[in-house]
């Protein structure tokens, strides 16, 4: 049983924070933190099946879910993410239904979908120990696709529709970039299109989510109905940290 799947399936918020440092260590101190969930990310991190792996071995003893997020929703990779263990995966850049499909097909085996096969070596199955992995892991699959373009939101329904999609999650980074606004996901032009998506969102019946760009964002986000909210990252956690410390001298 996925918690994060059903609570978003049950409409609960979950907060989650972004893991982009790649290290096991950090990624400990943040899996005791009392979060919902932690972000690992193959996309803008310098992250490997190896170094993902190396963090999910460290969060494993703690009650938080790590979610994947691959550099992009390629089924090769999304295999090796699976593999080793991940059952909640975050796919960037996702535009249509279609893909949307051919995404929910890369999470299941035959003959539900195009997952590869590797009985008895892949840690998600116990390396063989599980007897029933092959048959019951697809219902574990928690799947969050990414609406961060003009397309994507084009396409929000129609993505939201597709079975298997569990949420549709924000990035105002890039959706900002798509909109004329690089490096401006605060400008009044954005955040509305967000909130707009949100709301749409909200009213196909999926769960909703984005990457806040603050704690009152996040705040409000979840006070409009998204429940799947990121509130921060490793590395600025670590950035205002030790720049707060030094300036707190002389
Ligand atoms: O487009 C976005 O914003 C996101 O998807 C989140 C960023 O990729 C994350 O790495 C924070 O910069």
């Amino acid at each position: 049983m996925n918690p994060l799947k059903v609570a978003l399936g049950e409409g609960r918020t979950q907060i989650g924070l972004w893991q982009a440092l790649a290290n096991p260590y950090t990624a400990e101190i943040c899996a005791g933190a009392g979060y919902d969930w932690l972000l690992f990310d193959g996309e803008h991190a310098p992250n490997t099946p190896q170094t993902l792996l190396a963090q999910l071995q460290a969060v494993a003893p703690y009650p938080v879910e790590p979610i994947a997020r691959p550099p992009v929703g390629d089924p090769a990779i999304m295999k090796q993410y699976l593999d080793i263990g991940f059952r909640s995966l975050l796919i960037p850049m996702v535009e249509s239904a279609e893909q949307a499909r051919m995404l929910v097909s890369a999470t299941r085996f035959p003959p539900r979908g195009i997952r590869g096969v590797a009985s008895a070596t892949s840690r998600a199955s116990g390396f063989g120990s599980n007897p029933r992995y092959l048959v019951d892991a697809h219902e574990d699959i928690c799947l969050i696709v990414q609406i961060e373009s003009r397309a994507g939101l084009d396409a929000i329904e129609e993505i939201a529709e597709t079975d298997g999609v569990d949420a549709l999650f924000i990035g105002p980074g890039d959706l900002a970039a798509a909109l004329g606004h690089l490096g401006g996901a605060d400008h009044p032009d954005v955040q509305a299109a967000i909130s707009d998506a949100l709301a749409r969102i909200g009213r196909t019946g999926k769960a909703s989510g984005i990457f806040a760009l603050s704690v009152d964002d996040a705040k409000a986000r979840i006070a409009a109905g998204a429940s799947l909210v990121s509130i921060g990252t490793d590395i600025g956690i670590l950035m205002k940290g030790a720049r707060g410390l030094r300036a707190s001298i002389i």
